[in-house]
């Protein structure tokens, strides 16, 4: 039987850089990440067509912006590699069919989702019983600095380089996202190249989290995205779309995620936020609802 596993859309609700490791250059981050219900999928069955090795077939809508990159290069598949390797399965077999729904190199970790995704599938497909343990974090932390947050897949306050994570205050019941992106790429290391300014402090937060999306909003307005001005700088449509989010009925906050392009309006609820998405253009890739509810 197949396993199939959901690949959710990571939201920095902030994305404060703290400084710069001197021994790779890497930022210090403090974030906010939660996911929303947006999400590529990744399935993966027993073995390839053939009988052996590790496959991947890629469709959906978003798929063509990879068509012409080589898939050895795709984090799904070096995912699958590197478990195995961890694992000591010397000749690893799977077919592995990535439906991608989210934009490419666009701030909400698609990669890092499809690649966190591919692992908690194999994980389950050649039942190692890794799944939330520091064994396959670490596998994570390999792969990239977003991979871990996107293996949790709930929300989390990143710390460290992003592969620090410890659990969100609880989250309102009732709270929406729109996400808007120009359909244009923007690439992560670029964005953090062209960043000025100070450092930033980390961010308070309460421990007794929010019940209200709006009282979330409060506190996140005294808060950034420290990469915003450097992505605007890059990409000038980001203003337009930050400017088209905050006009948005319900509309509590509206701020880039990641390295952008794209943004995100914080909503009252998931009704609200789906909406109002057909407000936007319908040349940018758009999507409204609520958070991704990870199973158990
Ligand atoms: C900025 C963030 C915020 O969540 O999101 P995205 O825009 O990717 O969604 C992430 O930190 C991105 O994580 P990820 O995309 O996994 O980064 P990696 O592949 O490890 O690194 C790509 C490049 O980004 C820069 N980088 C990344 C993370 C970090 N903490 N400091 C950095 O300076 C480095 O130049 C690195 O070579
Ligand atoms: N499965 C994948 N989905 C998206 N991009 C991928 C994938 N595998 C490799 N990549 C490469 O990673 C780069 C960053 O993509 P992505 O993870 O979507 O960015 P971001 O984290 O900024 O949203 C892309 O330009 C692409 O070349």
């Amino acid at each position: 039987m197949p396993v199939r596993e959901a690949a959710p859309a990571k939201v920095n609700l902030f994305l404060h850089v703290l400084g710069r490791r001197a021994e790779d250059g890497y930022h210090r981050l403090d974030s906010l990440a939660v996911f929303a219900a947006a999400a590529d999928t990744l399935e993966a069955a027993p073995a390839a067509p053939d009988g052996a090795g590790l496959r991947l077939a890629l469709d959906g809508p978003e798929a063509a912006a990879l068509a012409g990159e080589d898939p050895e290069r795709n984090l799904a598949l070096r995912a699958a590699r590197a478990l195995a390797r961890e694992a000591g399965i010397a000749a690893p077999a799977a077919a592995l069919r990535l439906t991608k729904a989210l934009p490419v190199a666009s701030g909400i970790g698609g990669g890092s989702a499809d690649a966190a995704a591919a692992l908690r599938a194999l994980d389950r497909l050649w039942g190692l019983g890794w799944a939330r343990t520091p064994r396959l974090a670490a596998v994570a932390a390999r792969l990239g600095a977003d991979v871990p947050a996107c293996l949790a897949a709930r929300p989390v306050r990143m710390g460290g380089i992003g592969e620090v994570l410890a659990p969100a205050p609880p989250l309102p019941a009732r709270l929406g996202l729109v996400l808007a992106n120009p359909r244009l790429p923007l690439a992560t290391p670029a964005v953090f190249a062209a960043r000025t300014g100070a450092f930033s402090a980390p961010a308070v937060l309460p421990e007794t989290g929010w019940r209200e999306a709006a009282a979330l909003a409060r506190d996140l307005a005294a808060l950034r995205n420290d990469l915003e001005p450097a992505a605007i700088a890059l990409c000038p449509p980001v203003a337009e779309v930050l400017a088209a989010l905050r006009a948005l009925p319900g509309c509590l906050l509206a701020r880039m995620s990641g390295s952008g392009a794209t943004c995100f309006a914080l909503m009252p609820d998931a009704a609200a936020a789906a909406a109002a998405v057909a407000r936007l253009p319908s040349a940018w890739w758009r999507w409204g609802g609520g958070l991704y509810a990870a199973a158990g």
